[in-house]
């Protein structure tokens, strides 16, 4: 099964917002990038802009393309296409009850993402 997921590292003044992945979905119980899979005939973009509007109830005004990743979980392949978004409307919540946090870029290494996250942690930790 092969999967395209659109993910976004929203930031906003040095800080980023992450999601904390539900026991009982894939990769549960690690931290994620806000997205989730690309509908048919939908961007990547569109599914990134409806899907944090969806998870996080922000409106996407600027994102760029920051990194694809394609990784092999076994029981899944997952291309993710991350995008980095400086630029949206509204407050940055956990819009299905799953907790969220803004934390310092910084501070990403002491949060545990899928393995598929960090080759994109690293490159953010490098700046
Ligand atoms: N959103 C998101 N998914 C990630 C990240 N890293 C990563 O390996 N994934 C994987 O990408 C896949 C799809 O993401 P998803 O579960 O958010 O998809 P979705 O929002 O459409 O969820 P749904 O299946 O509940 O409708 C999952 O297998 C998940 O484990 C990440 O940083 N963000
Ligand atoms: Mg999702």
């Amino acid at each position: 099964m092969l999967v395209r997921v659109a993910a976004g590292i929203v930031l906003r003044e040095g800080q980023v917002f992450i999601a904390l992945r539900k026991r009982g979905q894939h990769q549960g119980g690690l931290w994620e990038f806000p997205g989730g899979k690309c509908e048919s005939n939908e961007t990547p973009l569109q599914a990134l802009s409806r899907e944090l509007l969806e998870e996080c109830g922000i409106k996407v005004q600027h994102a760029e393309h920051f990194q694809t990743v394609a990784h092999d979980y076994g029981d899944k392949q997952v291309e993710l296409i991350f995008y980095t978004v400086s630029r949206f409307l509204g407050e940055a919540t956990g819009k299905e009850g799953q907790e969220v946090r803004w934390v310092a870029v910084s501070e990403l290494a002491d949060y545990d993402f899928p393995e598929a996250n960090q080759i994109i942690v690293k490159a953010l930790l490098a700046g």
